[in-house]
């Protein structure tokens, strides 16, 4: 999969130095847009390595999206990714799958005509009055294909304007062409060495279980970051890709690779002419990992089996991965 190393390079290439509001600063580049075929395998990278441990914490994420919950109550016991962003009891105000299985329609006394269900009992209406955004798109899917509007959101103003950590990617459109089920999907702020790779997944996953539900066959994952960023360190060692002509003596040396190994060389560069990490803040710097990553050759892709089980009963176990033979895992530290 050469994307993900064009995305990196892109970013660098084509990116500022970016502080922001979590200390930790970034190389951000506006707007990144790339596809990826679903036909020939599944796109969990193989440039480091995703499983064990951290390909469950992707498919407890992912099991976590479908399940409507609006807590990681549950989630938690699998994985600690989303627990910075929760409080004691759990209650997240992120929660995707809140929006996705269960959107807020306004109260009787603040709808205008349209915005209210025809009937108390229609096919999408949860018990509570919400809307299962999933279940009208795999409706649309099964009886109206050529359908343009099968659009998903989980963005709502109100949650986003006072939420700790607003949506990420916030909305995704189904589109079928030839029986093949696309997805895209827009985020507006990605995390490259982190989030990415586990939203790459996770949309792909979506594709391949929603195809199964709806007897179509799974063919692109479209996806469109926004603000596409690569945190770079904190204090000096973030400050430094801000100075003078560090930018540009990246990009040159970025610029005369011919041969995806001279991105070690590019590395070694990086490390001997910036202040260091302290060693209590170590790993905030991704840009080293993601020269190793891409100096790395992308290996075959491998393939994702999904039991024959119905939305609502998918768990991790019913989730297959094989042929998955990647690279030496990659340690990242997280921006909070
Ligand atoms: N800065 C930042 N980046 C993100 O990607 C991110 C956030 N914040 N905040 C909310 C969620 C949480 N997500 C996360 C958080 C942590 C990992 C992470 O640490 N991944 C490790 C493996 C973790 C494990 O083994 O469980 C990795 O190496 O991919 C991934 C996604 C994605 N999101
Ligand atoms: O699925 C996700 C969730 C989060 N991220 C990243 C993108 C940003 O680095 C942070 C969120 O910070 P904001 O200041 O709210 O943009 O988390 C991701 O990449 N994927």
């Amino acid at each position: 999969m050469h994307q993900y190393r064009d995305l990196v390079t892109a970013v660098l290439r084509s990116g500022e130095h970016k502080p922001n509001r979590t200390g930790v600063d970034t190389i951000s580049s506006f707007s990144q847009h790339y596809t990826i075929n679903l036909r020939d395998g599944f796109p969990l990278l193989t440039t480091k390595d995703l499983s064990g441990s951290r390909w469950h914490s992707l498919l407890s994420e992912f099991v976590w999206y479908l399940s409507g919950e609006e807590h990681i109550r549950s989630l938690r016991e699998e994985t600690s990714i989303w627990d910075a962003w929760a409080d004691d009891d759990g209650r997240l105000e992120t929660a995707y799958g809140r929006f996705w299985r269960r959107y807020p329609v306004p109260s009787t006394d603040s709808q205008l005509p349209g915005e209210a269900w025809p009937v108390d009992d229609h096919r999408w209406r949860n018990d509570d009055g919400t809307f299962d955004q999933l279940a009208y798109a795999i409706e649309q899917l099964q009886e109206n294909p050529q359908s343009r509007r099968i659009v998903i959101s989980a963005w709502h103003p109100a949650n986003a304007a006072i939420s700790t950590l607003p949506p990420c990617h916030y909305t995704f459109v189904f589109n079928v062409q030839n029986n093949r089920l696309n997805v895209h999907l827009t985020q507006r702020s990605g995390d490259i060495a982190l989030g990415v790779p586990f939203n790459i997944a996770a949309y792909s996953l979506l594709a391949t279980v929603i195809a199964q539900q709806t007897e179509l066959t799974p063919g692109t994952f479209a996806h469109s970051i926004v603000d596409a960023h690569i945190y770079c360190g904190m204090g000096d060692r973030g400050a430094w890709y801000g100075e003078g002509e560090t930018l540009d003596s990246l990009r040159n040396r970025l610029e005369a690779v011919d041969n995806p190994s001279e991105y070690r060389d590019v590395r070694s560069w990086l490390l001997e002419s910036a202040p260091s990490e302290p060693a209590n803040q170590s790993g905030y710097d991704h840009i080293p990992g993601l020269l190793e990553q891409c100096a790395r050759s992308p290996r075959s892709k491998p393939q994702v089996a999904i039991d024959d089980v119905s939305l609502d009963d998918i768990g991790v176990e019913n989730i297959h991965l094989s042929g998955y033979d990647p690279a030496p895992a990659i340690r990242f530290a997280v921006a909070e």
